[in-house]
């Protein structure tokens, strides 16, 4: 579904600032796979999220959504395909426009054709549905801007609304770490629930290794822009935290106070 195939990725190339970001990387996902992404500081996993996204061009390899190559489409392009929610709650809504305005953006986004723009009234009832679901109240602000709303809130509402669209591909990308332990866990029950209701094919990169091992079907550990460690369906079901440890202590170079050993 998701293929990547010997991807390069250098910033400032033959420079004093050259960073090797990713390095002939090699990752294939099928249809309903849900991949935890860590690794150290720096290992390049934001970086992977980004050239799968387009943000970023690579510089040597393959990325193949559905067979089809997307190396050459651009940002904007591939958007139809892939979800994003971010670190930052501020980044994956539109905060001068109100609850109901971003869910039907983000509704007309996945139907590309043939959806009028306005907000009806069964689609009002439909949207106060879904925020119900989520228990925090917001059914009852349709009308609130959403840069109101709290990052938890905001973070919420963007995997919402990246489940409207229903992308073939959903990047997460340290989406629960900004927030405070509660707001972390249940922005983490919903993405369970709204990854498994759409199927959706999913890479997520988390700092928190519990985390990393509770969610998805697999893991992949990255050091130094190339994947190091992976762990199947069955393996991962195995996992501990101690076991991902040791796997990292294997790690030349990796230093022991590194945010990934901590979390
Ligand atoms: N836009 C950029 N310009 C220059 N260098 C970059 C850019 N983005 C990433 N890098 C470099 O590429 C390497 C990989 O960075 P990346 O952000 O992908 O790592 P990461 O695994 O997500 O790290 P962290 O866990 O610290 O967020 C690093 O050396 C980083 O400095």
């Amino acid at each position: 579904m998701l293929s990547i195939a010997n991807i390069s990725k250098t910033f400032f190339a033959g420079t004093v600032n050259e960073r090797r970001a990713l390095v002939d990387l090699n990752l294939e996902l099928a249809e309903g796979d849900f991949v935890t992404v860590i690794g150290s500081n720096g290992a390049g996993k934001s970086t992977l999220l980004n050239t799968i996204s387009g943000r970023y061009p690579i510089d040597a390899g393959e990325i193949r959504i559905d067979g089809a190559s997307v190396s050459k489409l651009k940002e904007f392009k591939r958007a139809r395909y892939v979800g994003r929610v971010f670190q930052d709650p501020m980044a994956g809504t539109a905060p001068d426009l109100t609850i109901e305005q971003n869910l039907a953006l983000a509704l007309q986004r996945g139907k590309r054709r043939g959806l009028h723009r306005g907000i009806t009234k069964a689609r009002r009832e439909a949207f106060a549905t879904e925020l119900e679901s989520l228990e925090l109240g917001l059914e009852n602000r349709l009308t609130a801007k959403v840069g109101l709303l709290s990052g938890g809130q905001r973070q919420a509402l963007s995997l919402l609304m990246a489940g409207f669209t229903q992308p073939r591909i959903l990047l997460l990308d340290e989406h629960t770490a900004a927030l405070d332990p509660q707001r972390a866990a249940l922005v983490t029950t919903l993405t369970e629930r709204i990854v498994s209701e759409g199927n959706l094919t999913t890479l997520m990169v988390t700092h928190n290794m519990e985390q990393a091992i509770t969610l998805g079907n697999r893991l992949v550990m990255m050091h130094e822009g190339r994947i190091v460690f992976e762990a199947n369906a069955e393996e991962k079901s195995k996992l501990t935290v101690p076991m991902l440890l040791a796997e990292f202590a294997k790690i030349k170079g990796a230093s022991f106070d590194d945010r990934a050993l901590l979390a």
